[in-house]
């Protein structure tokens, strides 16, 4: 696949996603690092989002909750370049009735190659980098020379 690159705004467009279990956690980290998130633009699932906006304050746009969709919206827009980030605490250790949503979502946050915390130390990581709060490139799939390449055989 021929790449080509995408740049990330210094304000970027994070998506924060928790299954059940993890949605604690999730507040958790939210409130502790409130301070870099709130510079940022927040999506949410349903019922993430709903929760954090309540527990942290943080504006946060919502989508579908999860197994009615969201995970498959989220994933929509990462395709469309409109999601720069994905921190996703999703559940090993207990079945969700839209685990193939869950799959879709993390294939697509891979193949649009945007940085992707499925745990509090990745998104520690993720969020104390400079480039978190500073203009980035990322190498992408080149899709019009994909599509070219297709409809030319
Ligand atoms: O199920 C989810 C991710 O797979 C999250 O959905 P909710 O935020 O609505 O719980």
């Amino acid at each position: 696949m021929l790449l080509t690159q995408r740049k990330l705004a210094a304000q970027k467009n994070i998506a924060l996603v928790a299954h059940d279990h993890r949605k604690a956690s999730l507040v958790n980290w939210c409130n502790a690092n409130k301070n870099l998130l709130c510079h940022h633009h927040l999506y949410g699932t349903g019922t993430t989002g709903n929760l954090l906006q309540r527990e942290t304050g943080l504006a946060v746009q919502t989508l579908l909750s999860g197994p009615m969709g969201g995970d498959q919206q989220l994933g929509s827009m990462i395709a469309q370049g409109e999601i720069d980030s994905l921190i996703f605490f999703w559940d090993p250790l207990n079945a969700v009735p839209h685990d193939p949503d869950v799959k879709a979502l993390l294939r697509l946050a891979t193949v649009w190659n945007i940085p992707v915390a499925t745990n509090e130390s990745s998104a520690d990581l993720i969020i104390s980098n400079p480039l978190f709060n500073q203009t980035m490139e990322i190498a992408v799939p080149d899709y019009d020379r994909y599509l070219k390449d297709r409809i030319e055989q």
